[in-house]
């Protein structure tokens, strides 16, 4: 299966794997395709999970590893692959990544709920409590004195300065997008030093790498996931203290705002990735990695699934393009953070061999765009002003007239970009009859009818409300709760399409809700009327009980949940077991209760 032969490149990848590996040179054994298969596609299949084997260490050097592969027979006797595992992969090293209690970590209740004056409130002591205590299992930081060039050389992980919150479960490093949630539950938490840390750990990989890379590993390099870290840093200064904190921290945080969005713009802008297509021309974006590779972390999948469309259609078994182009999209469902889901599947059957990922131009993906930069032209103006009144920076250094007249015109050119992202999204993307968002199939040429929870996403970023009344908001807050048949006893469905993907129907993810909750919220306060905050309680509460119901009986949190139950089933599908932990489960539940807390008294 998909022998190497050159395939034309979509433009700028976020790292070629040349650079990876000379960076990391642990990724020149963890990514080579045909190790991997080796290892992963032998019939002795030591690995029930794919990524178990990439998490683990080599005992060598890479160049010894590989030439040690060299010599193998490409049918080794169970013997010879044993002993090739056994001599140069080991259990990861536990001395590089520690356990680590945040230092603004106390056994005190937050201080959200010891102000609140509620019946039973013991209930929601101590279930607050228990999701506090579980950021010391999630937080992890790199021992400094051991990150030696030998950690490169041996494992796939990429150093962070910070301490950070892994997911949980499988899940045992940094994710981007996850950390927003995280980072949310911390402030809640009264830990917002811990969550400025977790998000200067992006910091650091878009100052080292030029992106923020879907997770710490080097198997990750190639694609980022949804670029939310403008929002992260929203988040972080509402939740400063003081103008001056607040200042500080946009100074320190905008350069590097401004090359995430730069290099994800260069990386993922539909005018380059679909040159050929009749929107090319709309501000829009879509999720694209250029590999030509199955994803080493979940290396048996994908060449499964190329497996699974040569048997759906046999003339593809030496169409090494298609091949390649599946794996593609398959990347790309991953940095979509939605993976998988019916959204990339296009009009096609419920199947994942058929993902169209690239050729799906997101909702979601162009709403937090739009909504970034909207933000980075408010960022630039707040400092503008801040320098206009106190003509210097918040460490005293003087400002000069022409750098204020950088902020501004920064703070115009965003303005423009998102002028120009909104219009795109009211005409490709909004269903003004429905008032709803779709996402949009660029081969077909319409949009993919799939109704997802993304769709509200506009509403959220603000882009497509300019001109409703009321009566416009009653009829979107009707249309989620009542029509869409997205709401259901435990909370807000992701999809409405069943399929055996885990960012389908019946499941309920917890970023999700959020969003949905933060959609209404806002409607809410333009239109006091409309009905928006009593739905945006709701779908809080359905998601709150059933998470701690959930927790009651089982002791843990998921990553998703099942939302036909109102008793915190656990969410299934997809390409791994389900697992718990759940940093973004945790930080969401946090984040909703400062606003909801009586919703379990
Ligand atoms: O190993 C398979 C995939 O796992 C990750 O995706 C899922 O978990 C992430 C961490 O909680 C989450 O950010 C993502 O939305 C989930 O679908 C990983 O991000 C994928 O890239 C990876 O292929």
């Amino acid at each position: 299966m998909c022998e190497k032969r050159h395939v034309s490149s979509s433009p700028s990848p976020l790292m070629l794997p040349s650079r990876r590996d000379s960076l990391f040179p642990a990724a020149s054994v963890f990514c080579h395709p045909q190790l991997l298969s080796f290892v992963q596609n032998s019939p002795y299949r030591p690995f029930t999970d794919s990524k178990t084997f990439v998490d683990m260490q080599l005992t060598t050097h890479p160049h010894e590893v590989l030439a040690r592969f060299a010599e193998l027979p490409s049918q080794p006797t169970p013997e010879q692959y044993d002993q090739f595992l056994r001599w140069a992969f080991k259990q990861p090293d536990t001395q590089l990544v520690q356990h680590h209690t945040p230092l603004d970590y106390t056994d005190s209740l937050p201080s959200f709920v010891s102000q609140l004056q509620l019946p039973n409130r013991y209930v929601l002591d101590e279930f607050v409590m228990d999701i506090k205590k579980r950021w010391r299992m999630l937080a992890r930081s790199f021992s400094h004195h051991n990150i030696t060039e030998q950690h490169s050389l041996t494992s796939t992980l990429i150093p962070l300065p910070h301490p950070f919150f892994i997911p949980g479960g499988r899940f045992q490093e940094c994710y981007y997008w996850d950390t927003l949630w995280i980072a949310k539950g911390l402030i809640v938490c009264d830990m917002l030093q811990s969550a400025k840390d977790a998000i200067r750990n992006l910091f650091h990989l878009v100052n080292t790498l030029g992106f923020v890379p879907n997770g710490n590993r080097v198997y990750y390099l190639n694609r980022s996931q949804p670029p939310v870290l403008t929002e992260a840093v929203l988040v972080i200064f509402r939740a400063l203290g003081s103008t001056d904190e607040r200042i500080e921290w946009l100074e320190e945080a905008l350069p590097v705002l401004e090359r995430e969005l730069a290099s994800f713009e260069a990386a993922h802008a539909l005018s380059r990735v679909h040159p050929e297509t009749s929107i090319a021309h709309q501000r829009l974006d879509v999720y694209n990695v250029v590999t030509d590779h199955a994803r080493p972390e979940s290396f048996k999948e994908d060449t499964a699934t190329v497996d699974e469309m040569i048997a759906r259609a046999p003339h593809l078994s030496t169409d090494y393009h298609s091949q390649i182009d599946l794996l593609r999209h398959l990347a790309a469902g991953a940095e979509s953070g939605w993976d998988y889901s019916s959204r990339w599947f296009c009009n096609s059957d419920e199947c994942l061999a058929e993902t169209q990922a690239t050729n799906v131009v997101p909702c979601c993906l162009n709403s937090i765009l739009y909504k970034a930069e909207s933000d980075m032209a408010a960022f630039h103006m707040t400092l503008a002003e801040y320098y206009k009144l106190s003509s210097q920076t918040s460490s005293g250094h003087p400002v000069t007239s022409d750098a204020i007249r950088m902020h501004i015109d920064k703070s115009k050119l965003y303005e423009t970009r998102a002028a120009k992202r909104k219009h795109a999204i009211i005409s490709v993307l909004w269903d003004s009859d429905q008032l709803f968002g779709f996402d949009y199939d660029v081969k077909e040429a319409r949009n993919t009818g799939v109704l997802s929870i993304a769709g509200i996403m506009p509403v959220w970023a603000g882009c497509v409300d300019d001109s409703w009344t009321v009566e416009h908001a009653k009829q979107f807050v009707h249309k989620i709760m009542n029509v869409s048949g997205l709401l259901h006893d435990g909370g807000v469905a992701c999809t409405s399409t069943v399929s055996k993907e885990q960012w389908d129907f019946p499941n309920c993810w917890p970023p999700l809700v959020d969003f949905a909750v933060e959609t209404l919220r806002k409607l809410a306060v333009r239109f006091p009327e409309s009905d928006a905050d009593r739905a945006a309680e709701e779908i809080a509460a359905r998601f709150l009980r059933s998470a701690y119901r959930g927790w009651q009986s089982e002791n843990v949190f998921h990553e998703k949940y099942d939302c036909r139950y109102e008793t915190g089933k656990r969410g299934e599908g997809g390409e791994y077991r389900p697992q718990t932990g759940f940093g973004w489960t945790n930080g969401t539940i946090m984040w909703l209760l400062k606003d909801y807390p009586h919703c379990l008294s």
